[in-house]
């Protein structure tokens, strides 16, 4: 089998590459729209999106991954989850809604202190006041402004609503938004509250295709570390009904990562063999040929590459080891399609281009952290800075924070010798973007960026992004120059 690369328009360096240290260049394009391209992934895991969310406390969590799958992405629960909470997790992403919002539902006595502390759930800004399943009115910060905060939410709400039926297409909704003052359609079914829509949903809603399971439900991942009782974790989360499961540790390259792997492909093997469905196995952190070559051989689907370039992670002040991540999704990338396998791009992401560019070189899809922690949809509470700021805190998976959390049943010795060894940072704030508070304008926003890069490349799929992607490599002074000015110089 020839497998065909990313070319490079000079000759490749010596040294390895970052993401900022290169660019493409377009090419004779065939393709006549930026809609016509397609983004499902090459990854076997369902995704229509290449897009992946981090198995981070700080940021992936069950409204996480309802609002990531309906867009096409999916999103990972972190390892140190209880499996219980896990389950419960996956039950409601399961249960909700392929196309309409989920929307924030109080009774009529809640207090207006109480909806006020759900509406930043939600982008959509608004709480609904249902009585009996039926909206009977809905609260948002105008009319909670100056109220007392134990004034009930009937006092205070407002009963003007547009209520759209559940058949009604998208662009009927977007139509009916359009003529009237409301930022939000209550969707009906039966005459009760299945859902809401803003006018930007409308527009996603014909844009994107869910992720879905085989039987048309949003699909979810988990993650399992290598310690412990993996098997038996493994086996309840597959139970729970996860779509893909991750086997995941710093160094995804040691001995106990393979023999974990392989106990978990036998579980998943069993359940294949009475349901017939394969769950997909990924597995990492490597950032070498031969660590995907060993992790394919133990099971994994899918290879998980990059150590040090997460923006929560110190491993690479700390130990001098990892690798730029460019280099890293190329070579790992090529070895793994030479094993018909997939890798994702894990770590590093700061713009819709270093997606592009990890796509090009070939991973099958990106993973994102930190990026999305500073959403309203992570799972984090959202906190205001002097300056009126909206953030959340997020922090590093093997920082002391999240290793404290994870060995809460050791003893207080090995819990603080534990810590000693973190390789992370225990707080950072991610702020939100101002122009784009929802991990969904962030998604529109890498969408528009792929979509357009494989345009320039000549490609209507991603595969296609990958043969035909040219790479050059650039001077800081060369990056610099293709980043925007906000004030003149
Ligand atoms: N992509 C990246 O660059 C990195 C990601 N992370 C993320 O942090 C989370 C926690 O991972 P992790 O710290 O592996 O925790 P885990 O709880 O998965 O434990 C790792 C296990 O591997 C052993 N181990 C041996 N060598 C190493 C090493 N060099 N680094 C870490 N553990 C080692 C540890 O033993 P002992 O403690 O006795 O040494 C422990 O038993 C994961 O989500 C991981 O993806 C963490 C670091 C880097
Ligand atoms: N070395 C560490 N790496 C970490 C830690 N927590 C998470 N991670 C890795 O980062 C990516 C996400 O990268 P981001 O740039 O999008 O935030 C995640 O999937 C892990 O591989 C940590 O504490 N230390
Ligand atoms: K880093």
């Amino acid at each position: 089998m020839t497998i065909e690369h990313v070319r490079f328009l000079n000759t490749a360096p010596e040294y390895d590459l970052t993401y900022s240290d290169v660019f493409m260049v377009p090419g004779r394009s065939a393709v006549t729209s930026r809609l016509d391209v397609d983004l499902r992934s090459t990854d076997g895991v369902g995704t229509t999106l290449p897009l992946v969310v981090a198995n981070m406390t700080a940021v992936s969590g069950r409204r996480m991954a309802e609002t990531v799958a309906r867009r096409g992405g999916v999103a990972i629960i972190p390892q140190d989850i209880p499996t219980e909470v896990v389950a419960d997790v996956v039950a409601r992403v399961k249960a909700s809604h392929t196309v309409f919002d989920t929307p924030v539902r109080v009774t009529p006595h809640t207090t207006v202190g109480e909806a006020m502390s759900l509406l930043p759930k939600r982008a959509h800004g608004l709480v609904v006041v249902v009585d009996d399943g039926k909206p009977i009115g809905t609260i948002s910060e105008a009319e909670a402004a100056g109220v007392d905060r134990f004034a009930q939410v009937h006092e205070v709400m407002n009963h003007d609503l547009l209520l759209v039926s559940s058949t009604d297409s998208p662009r009927a909704v977007f139509d009916a938004l359009s003529t009237s003052h409301l930022a939000v359609a209550l969707i009906i079914e039966d005459d009760h509250l299945l859902g809401v829509m803003t006018r930007k949903h409308a527009l996603r809603a014909t844009l994107y295709k869910p992720a879905v399971d085989p039987d048309g439900k949003l699909i979810i991942g988990a993650a399992v570390g290598i310690n412990g009782d993996v098997a038996g974790r493994a086996e309840r989360l597959l139970a729970a009904g996860v779509d893909v499961l991750v086997v995941d540790t710093a160094h995804g390259h040691q001995e106990k990562m393979l023999q974990a792997l392989t106990s978990v492909r036998e579980v998943r093997d069993r359940l294949t063999a009475l349901t017939g469905r394969s769950i997909p196995l990924a597995a990492g952190n490597v950032v070498a040929a031969e660590g995907v070559r060993d992790l394919v051989e133990a099971g994994a689907d899918v290879v998980k590459v990059g150590v040090g370039p997460g923006a929560m992670c110190t491993t690479r002040m700390m130990t001098g080891v990892g690798r730029p991540q460019f280099s890293a999704v190329l070579e790992c990338a090529a070895a793994a399609r030479e094993l018909g396998r997939s890798v994702w791009a894990d770590g590093g992401v700061r713009y819709p281009r270093d997606v592009a560019l990890a796509l090009a070189a070939g991973a099958g899809s990106v993973m994102i952290g930190s990026w999305f922690a500073g959403t309203y949809e992570s799972t984090g509470n959202l906190m205001t800075d002097a300056q009126g700021r909206l953030y959340k805190e997020s922090f590093g998976m093997a920082s002391a924070r999240a290793v404290k959390m994870r060995t809460k049943n050791a003893g207080a010795f090995d819990r603080a010798r534990a810590g000693l060894f973190e390789e992370g940072i225990s707080t950072s704030r991610m702020y939100l973007d101002p122009e784009r508070p929802s991990v969904e304008d962030l998604i529109d926003s890498i969408v528009a960026g792929i979509r357009s890069s494989c345009t320039y490349a000549g490609a209507t799929t991603l595969e296609g992004f990958h043969r035909l992607a040219v790479v050059g490599v650039q001077s800081n002074t060369g990056y610099d120059e293709g980043r925007p000015l906000s004030t003149s110089w």
